[in-house]
């Protein structure tokens, strides 16, 4: 990391460091992470990525020891003055399977958004609207927003959990393998949704499928076992790797 924190990163770690019970699964990670710019961590099974992804919103607190430092728009987030409830809604989450609630389209957004404090209907209105917009979904499900959110296809319940996280306007959206159980028409509409979205929000994406990391990504960062081996622009890493082992990776000799 570098030595000042500068606005024009979301998040920054210095020597970041994971552990579940006695084992390392992170090692002494720096990363600077670009505003409104998607970044893909890449990289072979159990090397971390996910890991990464999920310290930073601090959902395996009870699980890991965490060392050194990740910043999140300048702010220390391991420091126990942290407000981890502000933190979640600042840090949008989204899973590998779509974590629709069984309810109503409108009532999975409408929930969170009551949850996290707003009161007004028209406002909730709005908003549920305005974030289904954002992700493409409006005009497949405004007449039937009471429908159960299980009927919709997987592509669209992952949309909808986008538009969940995104109502709540936050600073910084996760995606942890997002299109993995998504079929390639799927797959293509919500990456035309990510990069529409890298306008209004830096995204942090962890895929397994190199053709979508370099059709989607700003910044590539490549894990292996646990450290981070090279970070770069998506051209740096695909078309210039520095290292044999990164080359290796993208070219398809393992992983
Ligand atoms: N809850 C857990 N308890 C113990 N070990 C865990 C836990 N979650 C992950 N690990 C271990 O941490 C290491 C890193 O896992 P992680 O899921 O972060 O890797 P990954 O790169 O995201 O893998 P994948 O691409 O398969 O999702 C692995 O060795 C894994 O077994």
């Amino acid at each position: 990391m570098s030595n000042n924190l500068d606005t024009s990163y979301i998040l920054q770690t210095s020597e970041l460091s994971v552990s579940y019970g006695k084992t390392k699964v992170l090692k002494d990670i720096s990363i600077d992470i670009y505003q409104n710019k998607i970044t893909s961590l890449i990289g072979c099974s159990g090397s971390g990525k996910t890991t990464f992804l999920r310290s930073i919103n601090r959902i395996d607190d009870n699980i890991t020891t965490v060392s050194g430092k990740i910043y999140f728009a300048g702010l220390e987030i391991n420091n126990p003055k942290i407000n981890v409830y502000e933190l979640r809604k600042n840090v949008g989450m989204v899973f590998q399977q779509p974590n629709v609630f069984a309810k109503s389209i409108y009532e999975n957004i409408a929930y969170a958004l009551r949850y996290h404090g707003m009161s007004d209907k028209d406002e909730v209105y709005e908003t549920v609207e305005k974030s289904l917009k954002q992700t493409s979904l409006w005009d497949e499900v405004k007449n039937n927003l009471a429908k159960c959110a299980l009927e919709l296809s997987g592509g669209q319940q992952q949309r909808l959990c986008i538009s969940r996280a995104i109502a709540l306007k936050p600073k910084l959206l996760l995606l942890d393998e997002p299109t993995s159980a998504l079929d390639p028409i799927a797959t293509a509409k919500l990456e035309e949704t990510i990069k529409d979205l890298k306008e209004k929000y830096s995204i942090i994406m962890v895929t397994h499928n190199m053709q979508q990391a370099r059709r989607v990504s700003d910044y590539i960062a490549f894990f292996n076992m646990g450290s981070l081996i090279e970070y770069g622009s998506v051209d740096d890493i695909f078309l210039r790797p520095q290292i044999s082992i990164t080359k290796n990776y993208v070219s398809g000799k393992f992983g």
